[in-house]
This record gives C-alpha cells, structure tokens and sequence, in this order.
C-alpha cells in the first residue's frame, strides 16, 4: 500500500482518552492510540501494564467508560459501533485468552488442529455441522499448518497437544485468511527457541506481504525490523510513543519497568539485560 492511500482509509484503531475503571483504579488510563494500515507497532509493557486491557477493547470483550465530550473512546476502520463477527472477521488475534476459549469451551479442547486452523474462515471456536467447507479452505488450512511446522498436528485433538503445539495451531489459525490486521498478544509464549525463531520469520514474511501487525509483548527479541513504530505502556498510561529509532533505548525501558535495563541491538535483533 503506498503512503497516500494509508491515509484515505479509516485507520485500524482509533483510541480517544480510554479509560477503564476496576475495583475504583484507572487499569487503562485516558489512554489515546491511533494506528493506520501498514503502520506496524509493537505495544510494550511489564506485566500489569494494562497490555491485556488493551487487546480487550479492541476486541470489545469489556467497554470503557463513556467520554464526557461524547466522543466515542474506541474506533474501528473508522466505526464505532461493530458486530462482533464482522469486525473478527477484519482482524487476525492470536492471545491467551483465544488459546483457553480454545480449550475450555470448545467441547473442552476436543478439536483436531486442523479444524482449528479452518474455524479461522469463520472467526468461531467450532465447526458447526452446517457448515460448509471447501476443498479449497481445507487446502489452505494445511498450507498455514505447514508454514507454522505443524503439518503432524493436523489430525491430533487439541486437548492432546503441548502448550506450544496448541500456540502453533492458533498461529496457523490466524494466518490462514491472509488477514489485514494481525494482533499477537505474547505470541511466542510456550514455543521452544526454535519454534520462536522460526515464528519470527514468517511473520516477518505475513507483514511484507501487506498485512498490519500489531505486537503486544514484553519480549524486546519479538521486534521485527518490520516493525516501526513502539508504544511503551505504563500502569495503564501511554508513557512513551514514536518511532522505533526514538523510544526503543535502555532509558525508556528502565523508565517503564522501574529497574535499569540495558538494551543491545540494531534492526533486526535486541536483547535486554538486566542490571
Ligand atoms: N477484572 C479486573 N479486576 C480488577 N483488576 C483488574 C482486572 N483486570 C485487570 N486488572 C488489573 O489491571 C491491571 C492491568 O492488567 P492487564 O491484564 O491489562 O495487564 P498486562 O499488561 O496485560 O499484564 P501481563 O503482562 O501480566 O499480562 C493489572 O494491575 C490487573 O491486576
């Protein structure tokens, strides 16, 4: 997509001052985002940050408060009103909480991988019998299964799969509509350091072919030179925003986890360090 048509469509989200409240504390806090197509951004937190708060208004499994100015504190594609389905079917989300849906409504887990991978066409936690799919949808489940090496997961249940067997399904899940909007919350939790490295690719890969991600993580190693853009999150605030150039350093991250850090690292690859 070149740069002018990045701005005539909506952009993906638009976040004005969301807040939400629990047990009478701010966890997200006036907290303002807009990200447009092709704008890759990692969102980077420690842990209570408020990460999971985030993912969960996209996907509107919770609400915010409602702004006193009326203006509505989340937006899609420029809408603030979406059915559900509609909008899962705009958007590709690989998280924890997808995995335990996955596990713990569907039947208690006892789905085959690649059904998994096929109830990606659907945006459902199961196949419904009257559903119907193609060859060509089956077709493409096992191609996402072989991008993700987890061609022999095909036929396993998914009760019966290691943790990181389960996280390689949903990632082929969630790659095999070559989606618009790729969201990855923790996405390499469970998976070995092969697995990890390897996932890393083809995302690298799934990005350069015109899809958007963005990235909620506290792993610094999952920044991909694709991505450009960094959110640092601090007890549910927007502490630091910009280019990856500008925000990603040892200062910004000491300032967000509370402890020096030391950051290393060029384009492709970082790692921190803990003083
Ligand atoms: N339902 C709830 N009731 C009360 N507090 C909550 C609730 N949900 C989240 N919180 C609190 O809100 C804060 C942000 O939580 P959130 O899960 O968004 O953090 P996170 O950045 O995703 O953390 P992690 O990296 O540990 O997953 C935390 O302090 C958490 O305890």
């Amino acid at each position: 997509m070149n740069h002018k048509a990045q701005y005539i469509q909506p952009p993906i989200l638009e976040m004005s001052e969301a807040t939400v409240r629990r047990d009478g504390i701010n966890i997200l806090d006036r907290f303002s985002l807009t990200i447009r197509m092709n704008e890759n951004t990692a969102i980077i937190g420690p842990n209570g940050s408020g990460k999971s708060t985030f993912i969960k208004l996209i996907t509107q499994d919770i609400y915010p408060i409602a702004n006193k100015n009326g203006a509505p504190p989340v937006r899609m594609f420029g809408k603030n009103h979406w059915i559900l389905e509609e909008l899962k079917s705009k958007l590709s989300i690989v998280s924890s909480d997808l995995q335990n849906s996955f596990l713990h409504n569907t039947k208690e887990g006892h789905i085959s991988g690649l059904d998994v991978v096929v109830t990606g066409f659907f945006s459902s936690l199961r196949l419904f019998p009257h559903q119907t799919i193609s060859d060509e949808q089956y077709g493409k489940a096992k191609d996402a299964l072989i991008l993700m090496n987890a061609t022999h997961l095909a036929d396993k249940f998914l009760d019966e799969m290691s943790t990181g067997e389960v996280r390689r399904v949903l990632i082929s899940r969630a790659l095999v509509t070559n989606p618009e909007v790729l969201i990855l919350d923790e996405p390499t939790t469970a998976l070995d350091f092969v697995a990890r490295h390897k996932f890393m690719e083809q995302i690298r890969k799934v990005v350069q072919n015109d899809t958007t991600l963005i990235l909620v993580t506290h792993h610094i190693e999952e920044v991909i030179p694709e991505i450009e853009r960094i959110v640092l999150l601090k007890n549910g605030r927007k502490a630091f925003d910009g280019s990856k150039k500008e925000i990603l350093n040892s200062e910004n991250l000491s300032d967000i986890y509370d402890h020096p850090v030391k950051l290393n690292g060029n384009n492709k690859l970082f790692k921190v360090h803990v003083d």
